[in-house]
């Protein structure tokens, strides 16, 4: 095993999660996955879709507390189906709703908690007490959980995750509730926790432009499908084509280029441009020079990550993403 729990084979780390085929029906007919084959490589994944996409399913299928109706699932190497225990003692789970008993402290709690993934009673209470000055709740450990705020109680879920070494976290919703403060703090310490201390970490969230902002990875489901699955860095790099925007005479500028050997999609008021080498720059700005046409703007394109994914996306960016011949 790697340190974070991975296991390795000849050295190589496999993926931390791998579905194939997933689906998942429901009593009553309800599909809430369907083929859904994903691979979450470690660091910070954001599982992004609407209320109702499928995340918690999903969820509940990775812990072995559902078993799926089609298709596999492997967590830290382990399938689900048939090693949901060890699956459970080895992942750190959030919950998405308030499941908090009030009347008992934050370090009774998450000590329990501890106890129950199969620590000893004295390393279990090291290990609340560590997670919870991990996520800010030191001062406040002896206090009664009835008495916290949202926040607090957010911090608490997520201090029970950290408790037995897991080697995945899995958080659902963990910004819910909570204040614009509160989110970015939340979000802030997830990912520290991604970061500095190298637990794998998924995050289901409503809120796409939220999780964007801490994940290396975005898996983004509709319908209990995949929709799409990138790594961040890849989505937020410059596309290769080049957009033109020209007050008047788009026409003619396109017709000039389209001579000169380049493929132009038009796009609203602007002229997409594939961009095979430096040279397309002083084509084009030559271009709009010659004719004499005003330039409104002309730049490499820049896509935010919150467009990539919506739904028209593959379809929308497919035609002009790809350089032609
Ligand atoms: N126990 C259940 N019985 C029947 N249908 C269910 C059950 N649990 C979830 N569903 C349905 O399955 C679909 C997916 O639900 P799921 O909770 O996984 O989505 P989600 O993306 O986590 O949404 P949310 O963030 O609102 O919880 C929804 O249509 C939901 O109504």
């Amino acid at each position: 095993m790697t340190p974070h729990g991975a296991p390795a084979h000849y050295g190589v780390r496999v993926s931390v999660i791998e579905t194939q085929d997933l689906g998942k029906r429901y009593p009553g007919g309800v599909t809430a996955l369907a083929g859904l084959t994903v691979s979450v490589e470690p660091g910070i994944t954001g599982l992004v879709g609407a209320n109702g996409a499928g995340k918690s399913t999903l969820i509940k299928i990775l812990l072995g507390l559902l078993p799926p109706s089609d298709g596999t699932a492997r967590v830290l190497g382990h399938d689900t189906r048939t090693d949901g225990e060890l699956i459970r003692a080895r992942v750190g789970y959030m919950p998405e709703h308030d499941c908090l008993p009030p009347d008992v402290s934050a370090t009774e709690f998450v000590t329990h908690l501890g106890r129950m993934t199969g620590l000893p009673a004295t390393a279990a209470k090291e290990q609340a007490a560590e997670a919870l000055r991990h996520v800010g709740l030191h001062e406040e450990r002896y206090r009664q959980i009835g008495t916290f705020s949202t926040g607090m109680k957010q911090r608490v879920k997520l201090a029970q995750a950290l408790v037995g070494d897991p080697g995945l976290l899995l958080l659902d919703e963990p910004t819910n509730g909570l204040d614009p403060a509160g989110r970015d703090a939340m979000l802030a310490l997830i990912h520290r926790i991604g970061t500095e201390f190298g637990i794998a970490v998924v995050v289901a969230s409503h809120l796409l432009s939220e999780i964007e902002r801490i994940c290396d990875q975005l898996i983004a489901i509709e319908g209990g499908r995949l929709l799409r699955a990138a790594t961040l860095s890849s989505m937020t790099q410059n596309v290769p084509w080049l957009a033109v925007e020209v007050e008047e005479g788009a026409d003619r500028l396109a017709a000039h280029l389209g001579a000169h050997g380049l493929t132009v999609h038009p796009e609203n008021r602007a002229l997409l441009i594939p961009v095979a080498d430096d040279g397309v720059f002083d084509l084009v700005r030559d271009a709009v020079a010659d004719l004499g046409l005003p330039l409104n703007r002309m730049e490499q394109r820049r896509h935010h990550v919150e467009e990539l994914f919506s739904a028209r996306q593959p379809t929308d960016l497919a035609h002009v993403a790809e350089p032609q011949p």
